[in-house]
């Protein structure tokens, strides 16, 4: 069905009254701006599958702002379609102020001033909203702006100004975010400024109760949040965004605070090892799952639709991926708030929750291999090597041991093991080279080749492994066998220590 049809279908439906659920469970939560904070943009988004619209304090006034919250009312009034207004907090974050003309072009090897005094027209000074920024970086520093994706190197700092030349150039739009390498540009204050605290009275008076803090670094920030609202008698709903090597410190009790939280993958990845942030989003969804909070999985999931109609495979994938860890919503940053197609953006998000949600059965938790095999499925068909490997897994995972030497004609013994993801090395030996290439494709599995067939006994490997010091002595390791001469197939398996 072509968009317009599907948005036809949902706002007659809806303006009917009838009861109708979307066709999708995960939430959808959009960040709203110039792109996106017309009222028919809005409506046409809500159609599309937005559950959530978020404003993001850090960028325009209050009265856009106040604006933004009116037409989105509207939007779902005229829908007929609920909608949840989320406002981001600041935090302590160091932006660049707003520039004369955007986006700034920034070209590899010019050299840019950063000041700290108001702006001027000269396009090549950049305002920052920070007066001790000067103070926070020295010559040779780096400076990340807009979530790493521009690099500047510091040559000269003076009193309220710094120089520096691009490392890597491209646009820069106003108020982007500033980060210093070694995880620094968050002013060292509390995670809930004195900005926050107003930002919570504008969000309170506008009848809004739900709060996104930024730069969260321990439970004590949202109590900060709590009693400043309770003071006007309100009580408030928290997202704790997880965007800083401190949260991932403290997350147990700040999981136990917060109402929801935040996987805010744009500052998490030049705060802390961007190659950690998977691991880290499957962590922090998993947790926030045991307690029963919802999980919001941002930044960057659609980010190609900001300018092409059209999502790129991997980010589809990012997409369905954290649909499978258990995210609770997907959100929208950059796509939806200054991109060209907010409201397909919106539309393929929803196709794509869809399509995995209705698999996750299929491919989610619970569908390794090994939950197959333990499961007992296809028992009919299980073989000996099948046995051997499930045992193999069952004394590395029992016995703590980090090596499996697997003698091999087809490699069939080693892929065997290696389909369970096992910890330790998988060390196969054959003499035949076109396996030994193959196994190249396998995980974990280091190939030897071997000369003769009589470095198939176990003595020969065991001597190999012992003289190649890649094994110390005193190490357990799981030895596979049947290969020797006169065998066939894999169908046992000994235990024994290097001697
Ligand atoms: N209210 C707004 N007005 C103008 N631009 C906005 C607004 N909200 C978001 N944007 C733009 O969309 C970008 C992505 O949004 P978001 O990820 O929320 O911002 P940031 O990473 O800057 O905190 C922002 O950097 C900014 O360029
Ligand atoms: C969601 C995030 O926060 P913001 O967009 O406000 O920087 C993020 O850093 O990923
Ligand atoms: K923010
Ligand atoms: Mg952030």
């Amino acid at each position: 069905m072509m968009l317009e049809e599907v948005l036809q279908r949902i706002s007659e439906q809806a303006k009917r009254k009838r009861m109708s659920l979307p066709d999708h469970k995960t939430k959808i939560v959009c960040t709203i701006g110039p792109a996106s904070r017309s009222r028919e943009t809005l409506s046409r988004m809500l159609l599309a599958g937005m559950n959530v619209a978020r404003l993001n304090l850090s960028h325009g006034s209050f009265d856009e702002h106040r604006e933004n919250i009116r037409n989105i009312r509207t939007a779902a009034e005229d829908t007929g379609l609920p909608v949840t207004i989320l406002l981001d907090l600041p935090g302590p974050k160091i932006r660049i102020g707003d520039l004369a003309y955007e986006p700034l072009e920034l070209h590899k090897g010019e050299t840019v001033t950063l000041t700290t005094t108001p702006a001027s027209s000269d396009p090549s000074r950049i305002p920052v909203d920070f007066d001790q920024f000067p103070q926070l970086v020295s010559e040779g520093s780096t400076i990340f702006l807009n979530d790493g994706f521009l690099q500047l190197q510091v040559d000269e700092v003076a009193e309220n100004e710094v120089r520096a030349t691009v490392v890597i150039g491209g646009p820069l739009l106003s108020r982007k975010g500033m980060s210093l390498v070694g995880g620094g540009g968050i002013v060292a204050l509390s995670a809930v400024t004195d900005r926050d605290l107003e930002c919570i009275e504008f969000g309170l008076a506008e009848g809004l109760d739900t709060f996104s803090i930024s730069f969260i670094e321990r439970a004590e920030d949202i109590l900060k949040a709590r009693e400043y609202a309770a003071r006007s008698g309100k009580s408030i709903k928290v997202i704790a965004k997880i965007e800083r090597q401190e949260a991932l410190a403290n997350l147990d009790e700040i999981l136990r605070e917060t109402d929801g939280v935040m996987i805010a993958r744009g500052d998490l990845g030049v705060q802390t090892p961007i190659e950690e942030v998977p691991a880290v989003q499957k962590r922090i969804i998993q947790k926030a799952n045991i307690l029963g909070r919802p999980a919001i999985t941002a930044t960057q999931m659609l980010m190609s639709m900001t300018d092409n109609i059209r999502p790129t495979r991997a980010e589809v994938t990012d997409v369905a991926n954290a649909i499978l860890d258990g995210t609770d919503a997907v959100m929208l940053s950059e796509e939806t708030s200054i991109g060209k197609y907010p409201v397909e953006t919106v539309a393929m998000m929803a196709k794509i929750a869809r399509s995995t949600e209705e698999k996750r059965s299929l491919v989610g938790a619970g569908c390794s291999p090994l939950d197959y095999f333990r499961r007992g499925k296809g028992r009919e068909e299980i073989t000996v090597n099948d046995v051997v490997s499930l045992n193999v897994i069952e004394a590395l995972d029992a016995l703590g041991i980090h090596y499996v030497l697997t003698p091999t004609r087809s490699g069939s013994t080693p892929r065997n093991i290696s389909r369970f993801k096992p910890g330790a090395w998988i060390l196969a030996f054959t003499r035949n080279p076109s396996t030994f290439k193959f196994l190249a494709f396998s995980y974990g599995v280091s190939p030897f080749l071997i000369r003769s067939e009589k470095e198939y006994w176990h003595g020969a490997i065991l001597d190999s492994i012992r003289d190649s010091g890649l094994i110390s002595p005193g190490e357990r390791v799981v030895l596979t066998e049947g290969v020797s001469p006169g065998r066939e197939g894999t169908d046992s398996l000994i235990i024994l220590t290097v001697d």
